[in-house]
């Protein structure tokens, strides 16, 4: 899918939040269907909806439909497939952590002053949140991107979102170029960083991943995509979702 890392979803948005609403979806998809032009089917999602707050694990083989779901979540889907249903939101940004840190940031420009550029974040809160997630080297933040390690690049681009505030973060195997023990580092910076008034949902090949988020379980296979744990958090359906 593509790395877009803050992407402006604009259609079906309404108004923002307010106390009252708090239950209500985030983001709700219904008959949703993801197609190739041909017209063969490779995703889809009868009903799903995400609550703020929730914490949400993908899992399923490679080719499954993961990334697709991503996609469908975001609201733009790679070129030539085609998207059919209803998908609706309330929130304005998605943050986006993509499987190569790398591919989240502009590799050329130095990696504060990019995060400044983006995010409009003062460069107080940069280096608090960048020491946050192990950046604390100012020397690291003068750096370009491309002068950063993998681990480096990774946890950049967890802090990238963090910094956007996004109400919904969607991580795409963020820890699958990952030793473990920085696996399970970038797992607890994403729990940390991202705050409990976000919603974050993380793609994975890896069991482990969803035991370490707690998370909402949802199941991929062969582009059918299937609740297994029952969802967290106030007001949250459960069972299956396809
Ligand atoms: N642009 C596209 N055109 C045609 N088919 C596509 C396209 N993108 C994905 N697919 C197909 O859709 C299916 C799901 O792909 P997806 O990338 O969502 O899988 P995934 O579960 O994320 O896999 P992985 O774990 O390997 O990243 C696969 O069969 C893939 O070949």
């Amino acid at each position: 899918m593509s790395h877009h890392l803050i992407k402006p979803v604009r259609e079906h948005e309404d108004s923002v939040d307010g106390p009252e609403q708090v239950d209500r979806p985030i983001l709700s998809l219904r008959d949703a269907e993801v197609r190739t032009a041909d017209g063969t089917k490779l995703l889809a999602i009868a009903s799903l909806d995400v609550l703020a707050g929730q914490r949400i694990a993908v899992t399923g083989p490679s080719g499954s439909g993961k990334s697709l779901l991503l996609s469908t979540l975001t609201g733009r889907w790679p070129t030539g497939l085609r998207f059919t249903g209803e998908r609706t939101t309330r929130i304005g940004r998605i943050g986006f952590v993509p499987q190569r840190g790398l591919d989240a940031l502009h590799p050329l420009i130095p990696l504060a002053r990019q995060l400044r550029m983006v995010t409009g974040a003062d460069p107080a809160r940069i280096s608090t949140v960048l020491a946050a997630v192990g950046l604390d080297d100012p020397a690291l933040h003068r750096r370009r991107p491309t002068e950063l390690s993998g681990g480096q690049a990774q946890r950049a681009s967890v802090a990238l979102a963090a910094l956007t505030d996004a109400p919904l973060v969607l991580a795409d195997e963020p820890t699958s170029a990952l030793d473990h023990e920085s696996r399970d580092q970038t797992l607890r910076l994403l729990e940390e960083i991202v705050s409990l008034r976000q919603t974050l949902v993380v793609a994975t090949h890896d069991i482990a991943v969803v035991r370490a988020l707690g998370a909402r379980h949802l199941a991929v296979s062969d582009g059918v995509v299937t609740e297994l744990s029952p969802a967290a958090g106030p007001g949250a359906e459960s069972g299956s979702i396809q």
